[in-house]
């Protein structure tokens, strides 16, 4: 009989990764159990699922499990699983190139978290390969549930690997780890079954080392859950999550009506995308009746929701369901409503119960409601509630919610007021909150660039309107006290002088405003830049004009009003200046126009205004 055997070359990635897995992750080599492991119970898992709608299935009979085998003499460590197994081409692409997205992020950042700290690696799942951490060669016989001649792979990790023909295998994958000289204790029996007690004790197929079974088949979600110890949940939850810390929250919730659900679902403690490890996955796997439909499933959580570990298992859904069609299954649908509605109610009784530990959730994740609320219309009240800002009621660093503003407000204010800026500091010294302050009503300070979307999104909260105090129409109700002082003042400019400054100011700073009027809100601050579109605010503006600027569209925003204050003497004394000297009352005008434009965070130009700077201060120097 000839063997076919073919040699493959190793795609570039898989030699990065490999290199890695070999030369840096050595003290963290009982991780390659978990991983050999993990994929075999996903074949065991894939093939339960497959074979419930399959006629033709190749070793049907045989059972689903796992088997582990130790060889102290040869020093071999073997695992062997009953799952799908592979056909020749898919040991080929399987096995020899990285399925990661974005692989090469993916690479130097684990590079990087190899130098810095290798126990991260578990959040990495370097998956197959981590058998070349503890194996100087490895082979993987292989057999494919369709029936297809089995394969033998074989490689020492360095180039390239060989795959040969094999006949006579049964149906599953079966890997033998040649163990490196300094690693030959992966064949010991102790040493392994104290790795699969800390790493598998949740896999949902029996492990069995040395034809002994080591582990408890059970699926924690559906045990009573007076039953479960913190320990049994702080344990599932790594095993689901591959993480290293503890949960930061867990709800444990069942229903039956409208839906049969149980779900498990973990916050964890650490938001890795932040962090710079890249897009997360959704870290939720779906069951029906205990067997795995979709594992890292899109579809049975909001995009937004990715953070969340866990299960969700509902008998409801059709058991021969397949992946393809989750998607826009009606009943997916309504459970992702259930589930999400659930998990936001849940963050809300959390936000009650302990205010401080919320604020410790929202400075982690909260980056991610937000993302929910600018996407997701159907949660945005859930979501509004959830939400969390600095105010000028508020302590710096301590945000509130928009409850808390509601419960804070005079029993005439309609609407709920909100100001961009840079920072707190910057907020409070700018125009915008001067009237607030001096009416003492509660402004909203939104200091991130995508808070403005937030809150565009949201539109209103508890029937209450979302403003910005950067909207040109902003109107304030003013009691008449409030009005007969406005007028008093105003007197001391009168109407013909008022608009012929108005007229003079329009023209001058026609290629910036589109209008020029008189406020009705500053206090102290000669101008300020207020926006016509009720629906953008400055800060939405210079998001968007930034990514225009990088799409290479140039710096185009919409023309804004300026409000002038009459009663500065700044604005008062340029009456009389645009009379007498209308060459430095231009100056002027448009150092007040950019130093009202930079103070609502919108770009000038620099050089010119520089240089008109100093031409004002020469001026000012000479007396
Ligand atoms: N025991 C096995 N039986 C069948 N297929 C397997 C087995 N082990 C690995 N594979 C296949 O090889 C692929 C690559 O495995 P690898 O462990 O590198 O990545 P992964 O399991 O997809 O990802 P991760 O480990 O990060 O979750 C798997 O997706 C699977 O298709």
């Amino acid at each position: 009989m000839t063997v076919k055997t073919t040699t493959h070359e190793f795609q570039a990635e898989t030699k990065k990764l490999l290199d890695i897995v070999i030369n840096s992750l050595y003290t963290e080599r009982d991780v390659f159990i978990r991983e050999l492991i993990s994929n075999a119970a996903d074949a065991l898992e894939k093939f339960r699922h497959e074979s419930i709608t399959a006629t033709d299935v190749f070793d049907a009979h045989v059972p689903l499990e796992i088997n582990i085998s130790l060889d102290d003499k040869n020093h071999t460590f073997t695992i062997t699983d009953t799952g799908i197994g592979m056909t020749r081409h898919e040991l080929e692409a399987n096995l020899g190139t990285i399925a990661h997205s974005g692989s090469n992020t993916f690479l130097s950042q684990l590079a990087e978290a190899a130098k810095k700290d290798v126990s991260l690696i578990g959040q990495f799942g370097v998956g197959f390969y981590a058998a070349f951490m503890a194996g100087s060669r490895v082979l993987v016989q292989s057999r494919s549930w369709d029936g297809s001649e089995g394969h033998e792979w074989a490689s020492d990790g360095t180039g390239s690997f060989t795959i040969s023909e094999m006949p006579g295998l049964h149906r599953g994958t079966r890997i033998i780890v040649d163990l490196k000289e300094d690693a030959h204790d992966y064949a010991q029996k102790w040493k392994v079954e104290s790795i699969i007690k800390q790493y598998s004790s949740f896999v949902s197929f029996p492990i069995k080392l040395e034809g002994e079974i080591v582990n408890t088949v059970q699926a924690l979600w559906t045990r009573n859950k007076a039953e479960i110890s913190e320990q049994e949940y702080v344990d599932f939850y790594k095993f689901v999550g591959n993480a290293i810390d503890e949960p930061m929250y867990r709800l444990h919730f069942s229903a039956d009506a409208p839906l049969a659900i149980n779900a498990l679902l973990f916050v964890p403690k650490e938001n890795f995308e932040v962090m710079g490890f890249g897009r997360m996955e959704s870290g939720v796997n779906l069951y029906c009746q205990r067997i795995l439909i979709d594992q890292h499933s899109e579809n049975i959580l909001p995009e937004w929701l990715r953070f969340l570990k866990g299960v969700v298992d509902s008998e409801d859904l059709p058991l021969n369901i397949s992946r393809q069609a989750l998607q826009d299954n009606a009943l997916v649908g309504k459970l992702r409503r259930v589930i999400t509605k659930r998990f936001l109610k849940y963050l809300e009784e959390e936000a009650k119960r302990d205010a401080d530990a919320y604020l410790g959730f929202w400075k982690t994740f909260g980056i991610f409601l937000k993302e929910g609320a600018t996407s997701s219309f159907e949660y945005r009240n859930d979501l509004g509630k959830l939400l969390r800002f600095e105010s000028s009621k508020s302590e710096a660093g301590k945000p509130v919610g928009l409850a808390d503003y509601l419960l804070r407000m005079n029993p005439d204010q309609q609407e709920i007021y909100y100001i961009n800026g840079t920072s707190r500091a910057a907020i409070e010294a700018g125009p915008y909150v001067e009237m607030f302050r001096k009416k003492d009503i509660e402004i909203i300070y939104t200091m991130e660039p995508i808070d403005d979307f937030v809150l565009s999104h949201l539109g209103e909260f508890e029937g209450k309107k979302l403003v910005s105090a950067d909207r040109a129409d902003l109107a304030i109700p003013e009691t008449e006290e409030e009005k007969k002082a406005e007028e008093d003042q105003e007197a001391g400019l009168d109407s013909t002088r008022t608009e012929a400054l108005l007229a003079w100011l329009k023209q001058t700073l026609a290629d910036g405003v589109q209008d020029v009027i008189v406020s009705k809100r500053l206090v102290d601050a000669p101008a300020m830049i207020v926006n016509p579109d009720s629906h953008m605010t400055s800060s939405m503006q210079r998001v968007l004009a930034a990514s225009r600027f990088e799409k290479g569209l140039g710096l185009e925003t919409s023309k804004k009003n300026l409000e002038i204050n009459l009663r500065n003497p700044l604005i008062k004394r340029l009456a009389d200046l645009q009379e007498s000297d209308e060459e430095f009352a231009v100056d002027v005008a448009r150092q007040i126009y950019d130093n009202a434009m930079i103070q609502a965070g919108l770009v000038v130009d620099p050089l010119v205004m520089v240089d008109r700077n100093y031409k004002i201060l020469k001026r000012a120097v000479q007396g």
